[in-house]
């Protein structure tokens, strides 16, 4: 009978008394008991379970320490205890497959209860043969940190650690399964994407930590009507999305469930917050793409969304918009077109055309270069299929400054090859270009390094642009002035035309608008329009040019109230330098 511990032992020999045997055997037995006790002092300070259990009654025949601390027992209850009392039945079941011999060794992780909670371990089962005797040994290992290792980097890689809500990743991995599911059932579903409406700007004014409360504030607020099972996500920013599972079958019913669902994500974030001490109001723009079965990869549907994302908010904020496939198409057309405009000029494919500007006796005074884009395929492109997409891109800023440079350019040519010709350049101006703090060093440098003449060069403002901030308006236009520059006001009678404005601004000249000189002839309004700004520019003491005169009637109209220069189809179309270098010496 094997003796549970090494006192039991000493006391057994002990008791053998003065006998011959006790004599012979005791320094012997004093050895083995020393090896014995080292070898479990070894075994109580490895961090692996032990178990050696005996294969026929599955006892347990030793166990080390770690085995007592973890299954918060003593060793003399588990010695000699059934191993089944203690470890789980799926382990056991386990332990008697490798006795039959089916596994020499078996690998296996499971958790063990005790009043810390579960500790999670992985046992190694062997089955081991020693003399007559067979045993099982388990090895177990805590893998506690290791298992908090791989929450951390579960956490990490699919949560976002702002809001906890599931990231890009997650979301992913739920629309693959989400859009299979739908294929394979024909089943409804739908996507939002949800933009807070000028998070930007709250972030910039108040800091990121005020930008972070809000995330984290609409985050539970989405979340607390969010279904089991449907996802939401934070994919960006201020981007949030949610897939909804399981809508009706009937694809208006459920365009409708979607619809209501971001209405009360709008409503709900409508709300005012309270942001660490600062209160704050907020609006979102949220668009909704539906999958139905169809097949349809998630890129293609989180594009969709977006692009539905991005109608709302062109529809001016705090809106819901479904995806629409033409809108698609538009957004497609512009990216081409951006991407294209790009790579125009550095290709040198932008031109100018330049219009005359001419007198009471029709005479070239002067000229207004036009941008062209002279495309590969596409032929010339007017300005006005362009210059928006340049404007909303920012891509005005190099267009317009290598106008500003290119005109410039042309100018001084023109008075050097042209001495006796007068003439004077307009040159449009974009808002975006304008406000830019640079604007001021680009038409110095641009007017320094052509050489021209800054007196013979006039920039055409419009009326939007200057009520933008008129203090700086009048600021830069001054500065300019300095240098010779004059500034004539572009599109005359189609603003405000505020009166207060025109008296404070520094200008040199009023154009007024083609729309009201194209029906001088048929409209009495148009006429009346026209006589007021000319006598309202002579008052200001201003030039006028009159745009867009294509007829004789137009002209003598003009010219007998007193307006002074003219440019139109009458006197000639924009044409490239060459051509207009014909008309100087004609
Ligand atoms: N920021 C910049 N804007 C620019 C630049 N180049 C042009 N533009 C702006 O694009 C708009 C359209 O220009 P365009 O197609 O060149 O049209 C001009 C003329 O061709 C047209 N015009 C002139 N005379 C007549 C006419 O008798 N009939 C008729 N139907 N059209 C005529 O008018 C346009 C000139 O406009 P304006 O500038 O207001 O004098 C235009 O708004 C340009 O401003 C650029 O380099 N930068």
């Amino acid at each position: 009978m094997p003796y549970s511990n090494n006192e039991e032992l000493r006391t057994k020999i002990i008791g053998l008394g003065e006998s011959s045997v006790r004599k012979s055997y005791y320094p012997q037995l004093q050895d083995r008991i020393m090896e014995l006790e080292r070898f479990h002092a070894l075994l109580d300070r490895a961090r692996e379970l032990i178990f050696l259990v005996d294969a026929q009654n599955l006892h347990i025949i030793d166990v080390n320490a770690i085995v007592c601390s973890t299954l918060e027992a003593s060793k003399e209850s588990l010695v000699h205890s059934e191993i089944t009392q203690w470890l789980p039945h799926e382990l056991i079941e386990r332990m008697q497959r490798l006795a039959q011999g089916v596994e020499d060794s078996i690998m296996v992780e499971m958790g063990i209860e005790n009043s810390g909670g579960v500790v999670p371990l992985e046992f190694v089962l062997q089955y081991l043969s020693f003399g007559e005797d067979d045993y099982f040994v388990i090895l177990g290992k805590d893998i506690s940190e290791r298992r908090h290792a791989e929450s951390t980097i579960h956490t990490l890689a699919f949560f976002d650690p702002l809001t906890h809500l599931a990231n890009r990743q997650l979301l992913h991995d739920r629309m693959a399964q989400a859009l299979a599911k739908s294929q394979r059932h024909h089943k409804v579903g739908a996507l939002l994407m949800i933009d807070l409406d000028n998070f930007k700007a709250l972030n910039d004014t108040k800091g990121h930590h005020i930008g972070d409360e809000l995330l984290i504030q609409v985050a539970q607020r989405i979340q607390t009507i969010v279904r089991e099972g449907d996802t939401l996500a934070r994919i960006s920013g201020d981007e949030f999305v949610v897939l909804l599972e399981g809508l009706a079958h009937e694809e208006s019913k459920a365009a409708q469930e979607a619809e209501k669902f971001a209405t009360r994500v709008k409503y709900l974030l409508n709300e005012p917050y309270e942001l660490l001490g600062y209160e704050h109001t907020c609006s979102s723009s949220i668009g909704i793409a539906l999958f139905n079965g169809q097949p349809k990869s998630k890129e293609t549907l989180l594009k969709q969304a977006d692009i539905a994302m991005y109608q709302a908010k062109e529809k001016g904020r705090n809106r819901i918009c479904f995806y629409d496939p033409l809108m698609q198409e538009n957004i497609e057309h512009k990216t081409t077109m951006e991407h294209e405009l790009r790579m125009a000029l550095s290709k040198e494919e932008l031109i100018l055309f330049y219009q005359p500007q001419v007198n009471l006796e029709g005479k070239i005074v002067g000229v207004e270069a036009l941008l062209r884009w002279n495309h590969p395929q596409k032929g010339l492109i007017p300005p006005n299929t362009f210059i928006p997409l340049a404007e909303e891109t920012g891509l005005i800023i190099p267009v317009g400054s290598w106008v500003l440079h290119r005109a410039c350019q042309q100018l001084s040519e023109w008075k050097k090859d042209f001495p006796h010709q007068p003439l004077h350049l307009s040159i449009n101006v974009s808002a975006k270009q304008f406000q830019e703090a640079s604007f001021y060093e680009t038409v110095a440098n641009a007017i320094a390094l052509s050489g021209s003449d800054a007196g013979s060069i006039k920039l055409e403002l419009t009326e939007s642009l200057i009520l933008d901030s008129i203090h700086e308006t009048i600021a830069k236009i001054e500065a300019l002035r300095l240098l010779g520059v004059g500034f004539s006001l572009d599109d005359f009678g189609t603003g405000y035309s505020s009166l207060s404005y025109l008296k404070r601004l520094p200008l040199d000249e009023l154009k007024i608008d083609q729309s009201f000189v194209r029906d001088i002839g048929h409209d009495n309004n148009d006429a009346m329009i026209v006589k007021t700004i000319i006598e309202m520019a002579h008052n200001f003491d201003l030039d006028v040019i009159a745009e867009g005169v294509e007829d004789k009637e137009q002209f003598n109209f003009l010219m007998e109230n007193g307006c002074g220069l003219f440019q139109g189809y009458l006197f000639g179309k924009p044409m490239p330098p060459e051509e207009l270098e014909r008309l100087f010496l004609a």
